[in-house]
């Protein structure tokens, strides 16, 4: 018999990022942790931290027990659906222009000094020129 499995897209999943209602995902699966947040031994920060992503790495980096990983089963309420992934390049690029434009802004900001001390130079010169006829 097939085993019905519920699949939810990391954006879906990642809109469940709040002490209420918490979802993690690691390791293609959905687990709903809402009701252990307040137990957890690492803190309901990390785990906070750990939603809208994937967060297989920091559950695998803080080296939880077999005794964590049977425990964790049972918040487990469905899978991840990787049928429409999120392109990452189009998210690195789209970000990298927000990056530049942001830089662009703050060079703007720090190098007024530069026109405006343009202009002054080519004032006094201007007046010495005048002087001289
Ligand atoms: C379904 C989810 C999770 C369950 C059931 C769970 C369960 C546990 C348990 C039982 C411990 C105590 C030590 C052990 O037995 O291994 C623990 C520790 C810890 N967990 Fe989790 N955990 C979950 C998710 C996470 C996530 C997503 C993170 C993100 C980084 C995390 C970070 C930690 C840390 C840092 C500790 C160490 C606390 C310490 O030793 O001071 N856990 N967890």
């Amino acid at each position: 018999m097939p085993t019905l499995t519920k699949l939810y897209t990391m954006q879906e999943a990642s809109q469940h990022n709040s002490k209420e209602d918490c979802w993690v995902v690691i390791d293609g699966k959905v687990y709903d942790v809402s009701s252990y947040l307040d137990e957890h031994p690492g803190g309901d920060d990390v785990v906070l931290a750990a939603t809208g992503k994937d967060a297989t790495d920091d559950f695998e980096d803080a080296g939880h027990s077999e005794s964590a990983k049977e425990l964790m089963e049972t918040f487990c309420i469905g899978e991840l659906d990787t049928s429409s992934p999120v392109i990452p390049e189009l998210e690195i690029s789209s970000k990298k222009q927000t990056d530049y434009a942001q830089k662009l802004v703050g060079l703007t900001k720090q190098y007024w000094v530069v026109p405006v001390a343009v202009v002054g130079i080519s004032v006094v010169l201007g007046f010495l020129h005048l002087r001289k006829k």
